[in-house]
């Protein structure tokens, strides 16, 4: 009867309780209730569509916790759940994500201008001088000037002409590096990024920085201070997901990037003052013994001309570091890994460099538009493994339409065209290693690197298209030529040869390639 009258008692507290709480409950969330209703009803009546579909996440840290380290497989999953077009927060940001060829295209095309602002993360805003580049920088005009310059000045058809001995200089001293290596394992990656650094050095700063100064060794140089910033950009940065929490920069990546970024000023401060003491006629110089001027030199004039400032030229320089190297030594390594998993493309690729270029010859840049099957199979890799696989980030000027749904100003939306090259609605067998289909086509200029084919992207598309695709195209597939043409490859005994990736700045080959090389040219004179 005591315990009966007792628990009677508990009820009635708890029961109390629990009244008190729902009357708080109803309180707090009644306004709530209604001022949500209130807006649905009257975005509602005014027309404006709602957000895109997309998964829940936490109070907070949103979707964040619940990915994994490959970012493209997991947002590729989400978009068979929810569609073409969906929403997700990464803590308190707002993330678009674009999964179709149509959705792409009213993005990159239709709607160009309105989404051709950018959304830098904090690495990418301490290498670019505070977005006074043309990667990390809005769709402003200081952009926009930088971007022509280094289209038609810097890249023009006549420059990059006129700087091809730089680049055949440096292909052919690899060359002979890794014939120094024979039957010994080569990481294929880190040469080519080697290669590719030596070569962008060699045509920014020219014979003349790299002979007789502070800097014997530039490119080596350089090559430490790209690597280094690769690899502090790489890992995910708190601050990039919560800018509130960015000025405490709590992994230290600003910090880091800056003092990175110390190496590259006291590089251009040390190689700019030695070049105006070799006074300005250097420029005349080089014009008339090598018919061109290297990239600092053009660059310097336009400084004193007005046309750039001393931040901005630096800020280019460094885009064309950045923007160059990874991602060009990331392909080279794929498309070797993925030709030594097809014995049939190997062999067909090695057919065509006998045929063009002839086993007692090394391959010359002329031969490069010659070589087709290559030319498709590197398309080919990088419809598979394309190296940046949501481009750059983009950011709307304004609140935009697309699909239906409402982007807000100021969202990260990313182009998903990793999902997109692999989407079986344009592509027969997506996930199969196919060059035929790139040569199969009428005219292989409908599967080209312009961005124009919005089923096929690798470089992105519309205003924001990468502008270094001439310079890429004849560094990457030089290097590549070479090195199938003058050694024959073997993977080390007992290698499991597989190919998953790993997400990062340039989506890369989780397991370095390494392979052993063997000559494979008659004339060895040819190696030296
Ligand atoms: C295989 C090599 C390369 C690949 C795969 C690549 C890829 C890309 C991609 C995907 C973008 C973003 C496009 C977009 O958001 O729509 C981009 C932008 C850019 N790339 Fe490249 N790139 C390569 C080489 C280069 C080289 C050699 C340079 C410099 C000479 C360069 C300079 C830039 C710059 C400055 C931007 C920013 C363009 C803008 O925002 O307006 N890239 N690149």
């Amino acid at each position: 009867m005591a315990s009966n009258s007792h628990g009677l008692w508990w009820e009635e507290v708890i029961g109390k309780k629990h009244e008190l709480a729902l009357t708080c409950l109803a309180v707090m969330v009644l306004p709530l209730a209604v001022l949500w209703f209130k807006r649905v009803i009257s975005s509602s009546q005014k027309g404006t569509p709602p957000l895109p579909p997309g998964p829940y996440g936490l109070p907070l840290v949103g979707y964040l916790p619940f990915l994994g380290p490959s970012l493209h497989h997991e947002l590729t999953k989400i978009a068979h759940r929810y569609g073409p077009i969906f929403k997700l927060y990464l803590g308190s940001k707002l993330h678009i994500v674009v999964n179709s060829a149509d959705l792409a295209k009213v993005i990159t095309n239709e709607q160009d201008e309105s989404f051709a602002n950018r959304a830098p993360h904090v690495a990418g805003l301490t290498t670019s001088y505070g977005a006074n580049d043309i990667a990390f920088a809005d769709n402003n005009a200081n952009r926009r000037n930088l971007r022509k310059i280094l289209v038609h000045e810097i890249l023009s058809n006549v420059n990059l002409e006129a700087s091809h001995a730089y680049r055949r200089r440096e292909v052919r001293k690899t060359i002979k590096s890794v014939h120094d290596m024979i039957g010994m394992p080569v990481d294929i990656n880190e040469m080519s990024f080697s290669a590719v650094v030596n070569v962008l050095t060699s045509i920014v700063w020219g014979n003349g920085m790299v002979e007789g100064t502070k800097h014997s060794n530039l490119g080596e140089e350089i090559r430490k201070v790209v690597y280094g910033l690769v690899d502090i950009a790489e890992g995910l940065n708190i601050s990039d997901f919560f800018p509130k929490l960015a000025r405490f920069d709590l992994q230290g990546v600003e910090r880091k990037t800056k003092r990175k970024m110390k190496q590259f000023d006291w590089i251009f401060e040390t190689t700019i003052e030695e070049r105006i003491n070799l006074k300005s006629t250097h420029g005349e110089d080089a014009l008339k013994h090598e018919g061109r001027k290297d990239f600092l030199q053009i660059l310097l004039e336009l400084k004193d001309k007005k046309s750039i400032t001393m931040t901005q030229l630096k800020a280019l320089v460094v885009d064309i570091f950045l923007g160059g190297t990874d991602a060009t030594s990331a392909m080279v390594e794929w498309a070797m890994a993925e030709i030594f998993k097809n014995e049939k493309v190997m062999k067909k690729v090695q057919d065509e460099l006998a045929e063009i270029v002839g086993l007692k010859n090394m391959v010359e840049e002329s031969h490069l538009p010659k070589l087709k099957y290559l030319n498709a199979t590197f398309k080919e890799t990088f419809r598979l493994h394309t190296p940046l696989p949501f481009l750059l980030p983009r950011t709307p000027s304004k609140s935009c339409i697309v699909g239906g749904y409402l982007i807000p100003r100021d969202s990260t939306v990313f182009l998903n065209v990793w999902a997109i090259q692999r989407d079986p609605q344009h592509w027969e067998n997506p996930s199969e290693f196919n060059p035929e289909r790139f040569l199969n086509y009428e005219g292989s200029g409908k599967w080209d690197y312009s961005g124009t084919n919005s089923k096929y992207f690798p470089f992105g598309s519309g205003r924001r298209r990468c502008p270094g695709i001439p310079l890429a195209e004849k560094m990457m597939l030089h290097i590549l030529a070479s090195l199938l043409h003058s050694f024959d490859w073997s993977l080390p005994k007992g290698d499991d040869h597989d190919l998953c990736e790993k997400f990062g700045i340039a989506l890369k080959k989780k397991k370095p390639l390494v392979a052993v090389p063997s000559p494979r040219l008659i004339d060895s004179s040819l190696y030296m």
